[in-house]
């Protein structure tokens, strides 16, 4: 299947999906002076339940934390999207050392990871149905930039001992995702894609301007997980990002002057 190596990765991806080389593919490269301030934006609103936390995944690509999202008790409004949107999920992607590592970049510059936190419009029926749907998903995207350490990550960051194969899973509980974003709510906005296979143009991106902070061994702890299952030569899980794409004439707006 898709990865990030040589033979599956990014650049393979369009042979089984095709959606690859869309109009509306993230990431992207975010040129700040090159966005357009619309004062029409309203402030994003996110209220989110930590009782709402279900388990911590490693998937094989990235980790994620998983949210029941049966109800609006976990949700994003205002910003650029309209409606209820229920939090899914949240996951990071990350390099294998500081100088790389997230999807979208500033000015061609990449951070070290990027949190993404996955939510879906409650127009349509599920998180699958949405994501088929242009105005499905909205993910809010945070940049993290070497400095002291976070101790808002640290609980996520010690969790990841139980899941260090491809499939593990544990019991994750009682996590605010709030606390894991910046103190500024200035962003820019633009219509894209998810970043991983199946690659679905059906999301609104929301990537706040202010990055939240990470030390070099928590970023370690990052690089300590496996993409392989237990049992398979073990590959470490680093470089799980995906490279910016073509603009393709996409507007990207800012919430700030
Ligand atoms: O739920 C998904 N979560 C997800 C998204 C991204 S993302 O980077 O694409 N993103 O949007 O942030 C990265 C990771 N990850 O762990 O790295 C994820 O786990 N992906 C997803 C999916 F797997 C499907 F099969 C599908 F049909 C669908 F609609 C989906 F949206
Ligand atoms: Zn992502």
């Amino acid at each position: 299947g898709w990865g990030y190596e040589p033979t599956n990765g990014p650049d393979t991806w369009a042979a089984d999906f095709p959606i690859a080389d869309g109009n509306r593919q993230s990431p992207i490269n975010i040129i700040p002076k090159e966005a357009h301030y619309d004062p029409s934006l309203k402030a994003l609103k996110i209220s989110y339940d930590p009782s709402n936390t279900k388990g911590i995944l490693n998937n094989g690509h990235s980790f994620q934390v998983d949210f029941v999202d049966d109800t609006d008790s976990s949700t994003l409004t205002g910003g650029p999207i309209s409606g209820v949107y229920r939090l899914r999920q949240f996951h990071f992607h990350w390099g294998g050392s500081d100088n790389r590592g997230s999807e979208h970049t500033l000015n061609g510059i990449k951070f070290p990871c990027e949190l993404h936190l996955v939510h879906w419009n409650t127009k349509y029926p599920s998180f699958g149905e949405a994501a088929e749907k242009p105005d499905g998903l909205a993910v809010v995207g945070v940049f993290l930039k070497i400095g002291a350490a976070n101790p808002r990550l640290q609980k996520v960051l010690d969790a990841l001992d139980a899941i260090k194969n491809k499939g593990k899973q544990t019991t994750f509980a009682n996590f605010d995702p709030r606390t894991l974003l910046p103190g500024s709510p200035d962003y820019w906005t633009y219509e894209g894609s998810l970043t991983t296979p199946p690659l679905l143009e059906s999301v609104t991106w929301i990537v706040l301007k202010e990055p939240i902070s990470v030390s070099p061994a928590q970023m370690a702890k990052f690089r300590s997980l496996l993409f392989t299952g237990d049992g398979e030569a073990p590959c470490y899980m680093v470089d799980n990002y995906r490279p910016p794409q073509p603009l393709k004439g996409r507007l990207v707006r800012a919430s700030f002057k």
